[in-house]
């Protein structure tokens, strides 16, 4: 595996804040790393430093060798960054096939590759080929997901970087409780919009060509789909390792409210 980012003590403000504070991590091709942390310790803030959305004050942001300092967002995104902001940011108005049409611009190619990467996706999630020519807007929130990482993988990354891709989907503990097993019966396992966002994690990580870094608060998902973990507090790093040095004593005094 070689290492395709590299962060280290990268400090950013946002409205005269200091939000990041000296923050080092590392993400090699071939890997899940899920980046965690409490609300408000600067998850986002990282993701979107690294995708060139927010400017970082010091410290550097190394991605394929290349220091990325004044890169802009649309430089980094041709370079294989992808970004797929949390509340799926999709365009409703426009079509499930118009949706995906916007990941191939940012990264053009010929029409027998762009047929490859539109099956790729397809394969990785089935529902959007069945619905290419409804309006995004009409999707439920897993589908949603599912069309936004669909189209952040339409722009070629080399490094996916998803910002809390089952918040909003999971089923609340009621709907758990009184009708999973009625779910499961009548829709198959696969209408389970966490497990099929999992899969689809597990699946791109086999193919081994894609980074992949996760923020998410959700501690079974990142123990099922990560090879490591970084915990953030107050704009640092405070806890690393690989997955199973996730703990529930490590839960408790760094991701737990
Ligand atoms: N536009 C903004 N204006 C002012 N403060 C902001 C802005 N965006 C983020 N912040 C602050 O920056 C800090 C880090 O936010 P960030 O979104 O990176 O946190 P996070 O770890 O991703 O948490 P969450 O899960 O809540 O998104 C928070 O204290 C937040 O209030």
């Amino acid at each position: 595996m070689s290492s395709l980012l590299q962060l280290s003590s990268v400090e950013a403000d946002i409205a005269g804040s200091r939000i990041l504070r000296g923050v080092e991590l590392n993400v090699n091709t071939g890997e899940v790393v899920a980046l965690m942390g409490r609300n408000g310790v600067g998850k986002t803030t990282t993701l979107r430093g690294i995708a060139g959305l927010l400017p970082v004050r010091s410290g550097t942001i190394v991605f394929d060798g290349r220091a990325l300092h004044k890169t802009p967002p649309d430089v980094r995104a041709r370079m294989g960054v992808a970004y797929v902001p949390q509340g799926r940011d999709i365009f409703p108005h426009l079509t499930v096939a118009e949706n995906l049409e916007i990941g191939l611009v940012v990264h053009p190619r010929s029409r027998a590759a762009a047929a490859a990467a539109r099956e790729r996706v397809f394969n990785l999630f089935p529902v959007l080929k069945e619905m290419l020519g409804r309006k995004g807007g009409v999707l439920s929130g897993g589908q949603q997901q599912q069309l936004a990482i669909g189209r952040a993988l339409l722009t070629n990354p080399r490094l996916l970087m998803l910002d809390e891709p089952t918040e909003g989907i999971q089923p609340s503990v009621i709907d758990h409780i009184g009708d999973t097993l009625k779910k499961l019966k009548t829709e198959g396992l696969h209408e389970n919009p966490v497990a099929e966002i999992q899969h689809a994690i597990k699946e791109l990580k086999r193919e081994g060509s894609l980074a992949i870094l996760l923020v998410e608060q959700y501690v079974d998902f990142c123990r099922d789909v990560a090879d490591r973990f970084y915990a953030m507090d107050r704009g640092a790093v405070v806890a690393r390792g690989p997955i199973a040095a996730l703990s529930d004593a490590v839960v408790k005094q760094h991701l737990q409210v």
